[in-house]
């Protein structure tokens, strides 16, 4: 795995930094972010997904197949979860394997500029491997005993099988929308990299854009694409032109985007755009997040490359993307701590761990 992280940084056309500022205004703008049929026949809900993966990277996906009893189970038992003790959820906490309880003020500030998401978060993967594998995002998942929270582990799973369905036939219609054939992606996602994460925007610590505070600060997903569930709680914001667009809750829908292996391998015909969580209440949310498998190739399509267009560097496999983005996160996190001339370094520091819990 390539140990260089110049291209991070640097200012690439296609991949975007998490902190690149597209979107400098707080201006929210409206815009009708499109609806893809799901139970439309393959060549048509292609038709509509092209349109939206060209302009948008954005847009909801309606008639999905999962039912709204499972959609409702699984935030209840995301709610049941957060209610837990701190104690229980800290005996869970993340580590390399990138598995179990995000507490709030840890976070994963995806702006390096902003201050930690006011967020708290629970990740599960599809796929396990040893408990000593010590590379990023393997190893198993930290579930509540059953003691703890009945139900919840099995809940969770069955999300996550219904969602990689889903998930499944989004890559279909992606290829068709490429005109590609309709199994072209089936291989690099065959053993995806795929979580589900349940996220808690906490009462009382309601977002202010100009100060930098966030329930999640502006950045691009990492994976291949994200299928969100929320509660009714509006927050999310895409960046279109140089405005923040709302993508407002839809009953019975989820939000699709698309993430920076798309792009890539687009070369950003397909775009991952830039999103934040503004959040004023509480709120819910639910993304499932697909990369491909971890040794899928990020090369671009050939298709996708007109003669004589340059193409910008990356890594060679979406493991060592998935391992760079962290590590460049991480990175600018710790220059941003060393760094007293950032604007972070001026805004107050949100509440720690003690001062929020209610427990
Ligand atoms: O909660 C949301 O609406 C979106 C969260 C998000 O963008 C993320 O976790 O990557
Ligand atoms: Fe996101």
């Amino acid at each position: 795995m390539a140990d260089d992280l110049s291209w991070a940084s640097a200012p690439l056309a296609r991949i975007k930094a998490a902190d690149t500022p597209q979107c400098h205004s707080s201006h929210v703008g409206q815009e009708q972010i499109p609806v893809v049929n799901l139970s439309l026949k393959d060549a048509e809900a292609a038709s509509a997904l092209r349109h939206a993966c060209e302009k948008f990277g954005f847009f909801y996906v309606a008639h999905h197949g999962m039912s709204q009893g499972l959609i409702d189970r699984q935030f209840a038992a995301s709610k049941d979860f957060f209610s837990l003790p701190l104690s229980t959820k800290l005996n869970l906490k993340v580590d390399q394997s990138n598995r179990g309880y995000y507490p709030f003020g840890m976070g994963s500030a995806k702006n390096p500029f902003a201050q930690e998401d006011r967020k708290e978060a629970f990740n599960a993967y599809g796929f396990e491997t040893e408990p000593s594998d010590a590379t990023p995002f393997h190893g198993v998942n930290k579930w509540p005993s059953e003691e703890d929270l009945p139900g919840f582990r099995e809940t969770m799973e069955e999300y996550h099988k219904e969602m990689s369905c889903i998930a499944n036939r989004l890559v279909t219609l992606l290829a068709m929308a490429l005109g590609l054939p309709k199994g072209y992606f089936d291989e690099r996602f065959s053993r995806p990299v795929a979580n589900v994460r349940a996220v808690h925007y906490l009462e009382g610590q309601p977002s202010n854009p100009e100060a930098g505070i966030f329930g999640v600060g502006p950045h691009t997903d990492w994976g291949a694409l994200t299928i969100l569930a929320t509660d009714n709680e509006p927050g999310l914001q895409i960046c279109l032109g140089k405005t923040w667009i709302d993508v407002e809750p839809r009953a019975g829908m989820f939000v699709v985007n698309l993430g920076d292996m798309v792009d890539r391998w687009t070369n950003g015909r397909f775009k991952s755009t830039l999103h934040r969580v503004v959040n004023s209440n509480e709120r819910f949310s639910t993304p499932f997040f697909l990369a491909a498998n971890w040794d899928a190739e990020m090369s671009v399509l050939p298709s996708c490359v007109s003669t004589g267009e340059s193409i910008p560097a990356a890594p060679a496999t979406c493991g060592a993307w998935l391992t760079m983005r962290r590590r460049a996160e991480y990175e600018n996190k710790v220059r941003q701590l060393e760094d007293t001339s950032l604007p972070n370094a001026r805004a107050p520091s949100p509440p720690r761990l003690q001062q929020i819990s209610a427990q």
